[in-house]
């Protein structure tokens, strides 16, 4: 009898023959279900969403086991993205935020906040030539992050990197929240480049090889310390300059054979995913998360420069000295500082003027 009322249930589900049928004979409504979440782990946002990057990244962070709440806000077509990544049979709750309007509700009680919203690349520009675009929406979004979860750990990804972590720094400076420990720039996806290219090189499998990267996201501020590669190799000098090379043109290979179609997502996903998960594993107390990224650091004259940190329950709870460098890195180095000190001061007067 029950199992007769329940099919009669399912089929009125699906053959309703107008939304008010279906809303009377659907006696089952998700409202109704039972299930309300609550599943031990963290609440995590990703602002920009629907976008390139955006998608892959919820897809991946809905199969994050550590994931207990995904909030998925955009401007634009956030809803389908939801309504499509909320039907994986994965553990995490998720959640869907359209326009500036639900942005607060999109932010309250995050635990970590993934930022890939703003424009990409197209072949000619650099990364730099999106910043006025980019600026103004990092500026919004992290004032909305000051409001309503001004503990949260922050990983920004939008571009250029350079200008936007001072960008969101002043911002929450302004608001009174600041804690640099919990702001990070994500250069992550120049650490994933430089482990598949050396292990080319080298004839290794990727996931056997640490490549530290550090200085900046963009051009000759990234500076991979080929010296200090694990398991130790050395390179010759012509291998030392195309891997270098290769590594600071990482994204412009990518924009080029996009031709006009943006600039790396996929991957950059996978990179975003990998570090926001280790965020989680720091944040859990898991002892021992070293990774790359960009950060406030007194580890030269810069206020920001990328290194290895350690990630704790307080974030970036410890910048990594450099180590020993070679010549050929520290030439490096001094040219990325030159660059890198322009970057961080056009994104700290673009708030400041
Ligand atoms: N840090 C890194 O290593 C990398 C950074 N990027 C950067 O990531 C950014 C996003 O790239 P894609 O996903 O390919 O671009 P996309 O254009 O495909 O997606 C961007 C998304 O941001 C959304 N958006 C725009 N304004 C917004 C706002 N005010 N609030 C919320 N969302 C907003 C758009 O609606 C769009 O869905 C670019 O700036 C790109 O340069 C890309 C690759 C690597
Ligand atoms: O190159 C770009 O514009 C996107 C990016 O940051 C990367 O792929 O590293």
């Amino acid at each position: 009898m029950e199992a007769n009322h329940r099919i009669a249930r399912i089929s009125a589900h699906l053959h309703p023959t107008n939304p008010q049928m279906e809303r009377e004979q659907s006696v089952l409504r998700r409202e109704g279900c039972r299930a309300k979440g609550g599943a031990p782990g963290f609440k995590v946002a990703i602002l920009g969403a629907a976008g390139g990057i955006g998608q892959p990244l919820a897809m991946l962070m809905k199969m994050n086991p550590l994931v207990s709440v995904l909030h998925l806000y955009d401007v634009v077509n956030s809803p389908g993205v939801t309504a499509d990544i909320s039907h994986m049979d994965t553990g995490a709750v998720v959640r869907g935020f359209l326009g500036q309007q639900q942005l607060e509700s999109a932010l309250t009680g995050m635990d970590l906040v993934v930022i890939p919203a703003g424009v990409p690349r197209k072949p000619g520009m650099t990364r730099d030539d999106l910043f006025n675009i980019n600026a103004g929406i990092v500026k919004t979004l992290c004032e909305g992050i000051a409001k309503c979860c001004p503990n949260a750990i922050v990983n920004l990804i939008s571009n250029p990197v350079n200008s936007t972590v001072p960008i969101a720094a002043e911002v929450f400076k302004k608001a009174g929240t600041y804690d640099p420990k919990k702001l990070l720039g994500v250069t992550m996806l120049d650490v994933v480049r430089a482990n598949t290219f050396v292990a080319e090189v080298l004839g290794l499998d990727p996931r056997e090889v640490d490549v530290p990267v550090v200085g900046g996201h963009a051009g000759v501020t990234i500076l991979p310390l080929l010296s200090q590669v694990k398991p130790p190799c050395s390179f010759t000098p012509e291998e030392t300059e195309y891997l270098t090379k290769r590594i600071q043109d990482g994204g412009t290979e990518v924009v080029q054979a996009k031709a006009g179609t943006g600039s790396a997502t996929l991957s950059m996903a996978y990179a975003a995913v990998k570090f926001a998960d280790r965020c989680l594993r720091g944040l859990r107390g898991d002892a021992g998360i070293v990774e790359c990224a960009f950060v406030a650091s007194q580890v030269t004259e810069l206020p920001f420069f990328a290194s290895k940190v350690k990630l704790g329950r307080g974030g970036a709870e410890e910048v990594h000295q450099l180590g020993p460098l070679n010549e050929y890195e520290r030439a490096g180095l001094e040219k990325a500082k030159k660059e890198l000190e322009a970057s961080i001061q056009k994104g700290v007067s673009f708030i400041r003027k």
